[in-house]
């Protein structure tokens, strides 16, 4: 990177999470948003609007593109923001910009970070624990947030990794170091595979999840969730799934109670969701290690059909 020139940085995939990034880091660098034409034509005729507790604000300053062509040569990071259905194809259309460059996923669910290592050298993996939505043409709202977002080196280089820190925090974002990425992928995991599905099928905000009704089985997720990662090495930050879920229905719930997550949105407008990157591959890794996992398998199942029947039928 010049060092007297702002850094560049493209994302990929900006929907709800890349637009709101796209229009704070813009405070700090020269953002270029990867987005589809019905976003790019609105940015580029009225700005990209923002509301929230990320402020209100209309940035005229994130350059929306629509293919690899649009981007300039000089991008010093790339941070994907696609949903994790779309990795590969987007991290194919963008191969050209991403090889060589370090590239971060700020996604939810398991495995996105294996895919994008096949495009570059230096990964970064990422966590936001934040709700941002569409709320129409380059139009974003943010609406509540329980955690600092969280970066660490998944391969290659821990420069990328510091200047890339600074860069978020420079622009007003809380943001933390995450020196075990891959446990903390699983951490963020764990909200997402709570809640999302339940969500998603029952069309209701996060705080369905305390419901008495509901509580048992968002339980029986975590428990087979922690199972799973134990038998898979992965060194969670609570030692028990006792600890954790005291932590979602203690703080995490709370903070969401009203919001509605990102699988919510999927379903509703017919799309395919990450259950196969949360509930469905904690079933599959299950399986793999003997360990039986019927709460992930039975809601994993209940979103596949819900996201290839969206009438019910
Ligand atoms: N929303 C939230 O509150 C949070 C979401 N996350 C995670 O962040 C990730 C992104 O979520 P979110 O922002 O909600 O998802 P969105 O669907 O709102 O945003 C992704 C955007 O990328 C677009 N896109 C996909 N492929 C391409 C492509 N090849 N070229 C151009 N644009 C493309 C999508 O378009 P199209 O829909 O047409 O494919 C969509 O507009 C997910 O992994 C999610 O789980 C994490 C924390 C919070
Ligand atoms: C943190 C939460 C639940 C915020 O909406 C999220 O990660 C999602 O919606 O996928």
């Amino acid at each position: 990177m010049e060092s007297l020139q702002r850094p560049v940085i493209l994302i990929l995939g900006a929907g709800a999470v890349g637009l709101a990034l796209a229009g704070r880091l813009a405070a700090a660098a020269s953002v270029y948003a990867a987005c589809r034409p019905v976003h790019a034509a609105a940015i580029r005729d009225r700005g990209l609007v923002m509301e929230g507790i990320w402020g209100d604000a209309t940035i005229r300053e994130v350059i929306p593109v629509t293919g690899p062509d649009e981007v300039p040569p000089a991008v010093d990071f790339v941070i994907v923001t696609a949903k994790g259905t779309g990795t590969r194809a987007i991290c194919a259309d963008y191969a050209g910009v991403i090889r060589g460059r370090p590239t971060a996923s700020l996604q939810n669910g398991i495995g996105n970070e294996d895919i994008i290592a096949e495009y570059t050298n230096t990964v970064i993996g990422g966590t936001v624990t934040t709700n941002f939505s569409v709320a129409g043409p380059g139009h974003v709202r943010v609406l509540s947030e329980s955690a600092p977002m969280r970066f660490g080196a998944w391969s290659g280089d821990g420069d990328a990794l510091r200047e890339l820190i600074g860069i978020v925090r420079s622009a007003g974002i809380p943001v933390e170091p995450e020196p075990d990425i891959r446990a903390g992928k699983w951490a963020k995991a764990l909200l997402n595979i709570a809640v999302n599905p339940i969500c998603a099928l029952l069309r209701a905000p996060v705080g369905v999840a305390a419901e008495k009704e509901i509580r048992g089985i968002v339980d029986g997720l975590i428990r087979e969730t922690f199972a799973v990662a134990g038998a898979e090495g992965v060194h969670l930050p609570w030692a028990t799934a006792d600890d954790y879920l005291a932590y979602l229905f203690g703080v995490q719930v709370p903070d969401f109670a009203t919001v509605y997550p990102s699988m919510y949105h999927d379903l509703r407008q017919a799309r395919r969701t990450e259950i196969d990157l949360l509930n469905g591959y904690v079933a599959d890794l299950g399986e793999r290690h003997g360990i039986a996992t019927p709460y992930n398998r039975c809601i994993a199942a209940l979103v596949r059909y819900a996201q290839t029947h969206p009438d019910g039928r």
